[in-house]
């Protein structure tokens, strides 16, 4: 048990197939049990940061519990990332990748033991055009599978096997020049990854050595799909054939697409196509509570 008194729960009341309900009651009887004053918030889609924040800043609570998918902890985190509260994260979404990387479990019951519990860390954030991505943001093949899927009529596993071959069907490779501190190079791109954890939200681990808190990010840069090299990724082989994949870790980075505009998604939403992104990460963004 912490001892802060007073959390605010956000709840996204149409991510993901779980009952919300179950979340309020869970999370009711905790802070009765704990004599914690909890106020609650459920997300209408409209202005829920700037409430969120208006809400933190007049209730002063010690700790924030968002219950949702990834879009509803990114929007919380960015909401108080600056305003001395530790986030809490309840998995209620349909992918929950930010919690698989954290190790967050899915059973409600262990999630708001480790909501409510005393193990933190500060993670990163890293900013790309302004914009704040946590955990995995990219351009080329995903973000254009991510666009599909949001805009396919099936889901869950059989739409997203659909969307992925249709994806596969319509992707073509761009041309990007990458700019960092140390180095400029131009190559040919499959996919460009901007990398603060490890795994996307399906289990794949496409940074092994990806660490939420160690105040660089990673630029995944992949060439052509080569089973072998997704083998060597899956099984965290640093010795990657640097023909087909490149990992670096950076602190900042411009990526410009040289020949065409590329689809882009941010922490799995889909935000259009790109020609250039600035990036940049933000050390110790936010105090996540963790197992
Ligand atoms: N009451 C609401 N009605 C409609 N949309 C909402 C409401 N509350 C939040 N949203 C929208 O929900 C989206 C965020 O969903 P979120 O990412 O949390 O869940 P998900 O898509 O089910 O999960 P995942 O990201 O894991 O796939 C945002 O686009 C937000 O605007």
């Amino acid at each position: 048990m912490f001892s802060e008194r007073k959390v605010l729960l956000v709840v996204n009341p149409i991510s993901g197939d779980l009952d919300k309900n179950e979340i309020f009651d869970a999370v009711i009887n905790r802070t009765n049990e704990e004599g914690i004053d909890l106020r609650i918030y459920t997300t209408t889609g409209n202005h829920d940061g700037q409430i969120i924040r208006e809400m933190v800043e007049n209730l002063r609570p010690q700790r924030v519990i968002a219950a949702g998918g990834d879009g509803t902890i990114s929007l919380v985190a960015q909401a108080v990332h600056d305003l001395d509260v530790i986030l809490g994260i309840i998995p209620a979404g349909s992918a929950n990748g930010l919690s698989v990387d954290f190790g967050i479990p899915a059973s409600l019951e262990e999630a708001v033991d480790i909501a409510f519990g005393e193990n933190k860390i500060g993670i990163d954030a890293v900013s790309i055009n302004g914009e704040i991505s946590l955990h995995l943001s990219d351009i080329g093949l995903n973000a254009l599978l991510v666009k599909n899927y949001e805009n396919g009529e099936t889901r869950g596993k059989m739409g997203y096997a659909r969307e992925m071959l249709k994806t596969l069907s319509e992707h073509e490779n761009f041309n990007v020049r990458i700019t960092t501190n140390d180095e400029s190079f131009e190559t040919e791109a499959l996919i460009v990854i901007i990398a603060n954890a490890q795994k996307y939200g399906t289990g794949v681990n496409i940074n092994p050595q990806g660490n939420m808190s160690d105040g660089f990010y990673e630029l995944v840069i992949a060439k052509r799909l080569d089973f072998i090299e997704t083998a060597k990724i899956l099984t965290g082989n640093t010795d990657l054939n640097p023909e087909i994949m490149k990992i670096i870790s950076v602190e900042n980075a411009v990526i410009e697409c040289l020949d065409k505009e590329v689809y882009f998604q941010i922490d799995g939403e889909y935000k259009g196509q790109v020609k250039k992104l600035e990036t940049h990460i933000l050390k110790d963004y936010i105090t996540v509570a963790v197992p």
